[in-house]
C-alpha cells in the first residue's frame, strides 16, 4: 500500500473515532454520568446478551452512581438511560406509560418465516399493535379463569410429586431444575393446550427442544450479530435468528388449531383467546389475532411459561433446603390449610401467606428479568430532571439491585420471608419489588405463573423434606434475558413420614 493508502485509512480511522467520541459525549453533555465507554462499541458488550451475568455490571454502576439516581449507557453509539430515581420509574412504568409502551426494537430483519412468527409475540409487538393484541389476550387470564385450570395443574403436580419420589430410590441427590422444567411444561401443554407431552411420565421431548431457547450457544450469538450488523447478507444466504426448535412448537400448535376448529372446545387458554377474538366488540380483533399471531402467541407460551417458573421453584426449593426453620413453618401452614379445607383447594392455597411470602422473597432474591426496560415513544420531560427523553431512547430499570438494597431491604442477602406477610407488606418501599415488571406492560401471565409454583411447592413440602446436596453451590446465568441456576439445584428428598415432628 502506497504512503496515500495508508494515510486515507488513518484519515477515516481518525475522523470515525471522533465521531464515536462525539456522540459518547451524550451523556456527559446533559449532566449524566457514565462509566467509561469503549471506543465504538460503548457499553455494548458488558450490557448486551453476550453477557450472562448482566446484573453485575448493572449493579457496579448502580452502586457507583447512587446518589444521582440514574446514570448513561451506550450501545455503540445509542444512549440507554438506567435510572432507580422512584419519580422517574412512576412515570414511565405508570403515569405516563402511553410515552413509553414499548420495549426495544428487536428488528429481526431475516425475513425467514421462523422469525416472522416470533416477531409476532406480544412481547415484541408495539404501539398500537401491542395495545390491541394485549386487550384481547388479557380476559384470558383472569383470577376466574385461572381458577377454572386449578383441577389440571393439581393433576401436574401430582405427577411431579409422584415422579420425583419415585426418582429418591434411584437417586440420593437430584437435579430439582429438571423436573421442575417437566411440570412446567406439562401444565402449560395441558392448561393451555390440551395437549398432554407428558414430560413427567416417559417423554422428554418438549422439555429437550424447549431448552434450546435456555442454553447459550456461540452460533446463537453469532446469528444474533450477523442478522444486526449485516441483515441483507444474513437474508440471502436465508438464515433464521431463532433456534429451529421453534417450528416444532409451531407444528404442535397449528395442529392443535386446526383440531379446535374441527370444534374440538376444552375450556383451555387456546379455546379462550378463540373465544376473545371471536367475541370481541371490536371488529378489527380479527385482524389482530390472526392465526398466524394466535400460532407466535401460542408458541410463547411454551417458551415463557417453562424457564421462569421452573426457576422459581427451583430457587424457592433450594433457599428452603438451606433454612430448614422457614421450611418447617411453611409445611406447617400447609398441614393446617389441608387440616381445615380437607384438601389443597383454590381458595386455601391464595389465602396461604406463607406460601405466598416465601415466593415472593424468592423472586426478591432471584428475579427471572434483571432489568425491565422500555423504548421511549413520544418526546417526554423526565419528571425532577431537564432530560428529555425521545422516540427510540431505551429507559432500563435494574430490578436486581433495587431487589438487593441494603436501603430497602435490611440484610438483603437473608431469605426472610416476612418482609412479605400482610402485616409487614406496609413497609415496602414502592418500586423496589418488581419481579412481574409494573404498569399495563407487566407480565400478563403472573396469576397463572403464582398458582403453578404454589400448588407445586405446597404439594412437594407436604410430601418430601428438601435438603441442599453435600457439596452443592448455586450459580447464575442469564440466558435471553432470564436468570436461572446455570448447573440446577441439587437436591434430596426425605419422605416426610419418616421425619420426627
Ligand atoms: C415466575 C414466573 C414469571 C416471571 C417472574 C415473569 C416475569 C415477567 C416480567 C418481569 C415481564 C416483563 C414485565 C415488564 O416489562 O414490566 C414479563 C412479561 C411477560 N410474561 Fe412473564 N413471567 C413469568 C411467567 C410467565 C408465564 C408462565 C407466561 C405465559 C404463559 C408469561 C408471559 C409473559 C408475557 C406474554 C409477557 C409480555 C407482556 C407484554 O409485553 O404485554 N410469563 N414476565
Amino acid at each position: 500500500m502506497g504512503v496515500e493508502t495508508w494515510l486515507l485509512v488513518a484519515t477515516v480511522v481518525v475522523l470515525a473515532w471522533l465521531y464515536s467520541r462525539w456522540r459518547h459525549s451524550y451523556w456527559s453533555s446533559r449532566g449524566v454520568p457514565s462509566p467509561p465507554a469503549l471506543p465504538f462499541l460503548g457499553h455494548f458488550h458488558k450490557v448486551f446478551f453476550i453477557n450472562s451475568r448482566l446484573w453485575e455490571s448493572l449493579h457496579e454502576n448502580y452502586t457507583k452512581f447512587y446518589q444521582s439516581s440514574m446514570f448513561g449507557l451506550y450501545e455503540f453509539s445509542r444512549p440507554v438511560l438506567v435510572t432507580w430515581d422512584a419519580d422517574i420509574m412512576r412515570h414511565i412504568l405508570v403515569k405516563d406509560s402511553e410515552s413509553f409502551i414499548d420495549r426495544r426494537d428487536f428488528d429481526m430483519r431475516s425475513g425467514h418465516e421462523r422469525d416472522k412468527l416470533i416477531s409476532e409475540i406480544l412481547n415484541l409487538k408495539r404501539g398500537a399493535e401491542w395495545k390491541a393484541l394485549r386487550a384481547i389476550m388479557t380476559p384470558t387470564f383472569t383470577s376466574g379463569k385461572i381458577k377454572s385450570m386449578f383441577p389440571l395443574v393439581c393433576d401436574k403436580a401430582d405427577a411431579l410429586v409422584k415422579f420425583s419420589m419415585k426418582q429418591v430410590a434411584e437417586n440420593p441427590h437430584m437435579d430439582m431444575k429438571k423436573y421442575f422444567g417437566r411440570y412446567t411444561m406439562d401444565t402449560i401443554a395441558s392448561c393451555a393446550f390440551g395437549i398432554e407431552c407428558n414430560s413427567l411420565v416417559d417423554n422428554d421431548e418438549f422439555t429437550r427442544k424447549v431448552e434450546a431457547f435456555f442454553t447459550t450457544s456461540i452460533l446463537a450469538i453469532f446469528k444474533g450479530l450477523f442478522c444486526m450488523c449485516m441483515p441483507r447478507l444474513f437474508k440471502l444466504l436465508g438464515l433464521s435468528v431463532n433456534p429451529p426448535e421453534v417450528d416444532f412448537f409451531a407444528d404442535v400448535v397449528q395442529e392443535t388449531v386446526a383440531a379446535r376448529k374441527a370444534g374440538k372446545r376444552r375450556g383451555d387458554f387456546l379455546d379462550l383467546m378463540l373465544e376473545a377474538r371471536d367475541s370481541s366488540d371490536d371488529p378489527s380483533s380479527k385482524h389482530v389475532l390472526t392465526d398466524h399471531s394466535l400460532v407466535a402467541q401460542s408458541v410463547l407460551f411454551f417458551i415463557a411459561g417453562y424457564d421462569t417458573t421452573a426457576s422459581l421453584l427451583s430457587f424457592s426449593s433450594f433457599l428452603l433446603a438451606k433454612n430448614k426453620d422457614q421450611q418447617r413453618r411453611l409445611r406447617d401452614e400447609l398441614r393446617q390449610m389441608v387440616a381445615e379445607h380437607g384438601d389443597i383447594t383454590y381458595h386455601a392455597i391464595m389465602e396461604a401467606t406463607l406460601l405466598d411470602a416465601c415466593l415472593q422473597e424468592t423472586l426478591r432474591l432471584y428475579p427471572a428479568f434483571t432489568m425491565i426496560e422500555r423504548a421511549c415513544t413520544k418526546t417526554t420531560k423526565l419528571p425532577g430532571t431537564d432530560l428529555t427523553c425521545r422516540p427510540g431512547d431505551l429507559v432500563q430499570v435494574p430490578v436486581w439491585s433495587l431487589h438487593h438494597d441494603p436501603r430497602y431491604w435490611p440484610d438483603p442477602e437473608a431469605f426472610i420471608p416476612d418482609r412479605f406477610l400482610p402485616e409487614n407488606k406496609g413497609n415496602i418501599h414502592p418500586f423496589t419489588h418488581m419481579p412481574f415488571g409494573m404498569g399495563p406492560r407487566n407480565c400478563i401471565a403472573m396469576r397463572f405463573a403464582l398458582l403453578e409454583a404454589k400448588v407445586a411447592l405446597a404439594k412437594l413440602l407436604l410430601t418430601a423434606e428438601l435438603e441442599v446436596a453435600p457439596g452443592f453451590m448455586l450459580t447464575l446465568e442469564t440466558v435471553n434475558a432470564v436468570m436461572h441456576p446455570k448447573d440446577g439445584i441439587m437436591l434430596s428428598l426425605k419422605p416426610v413420614k419418616e421425619l420426627i415432628i
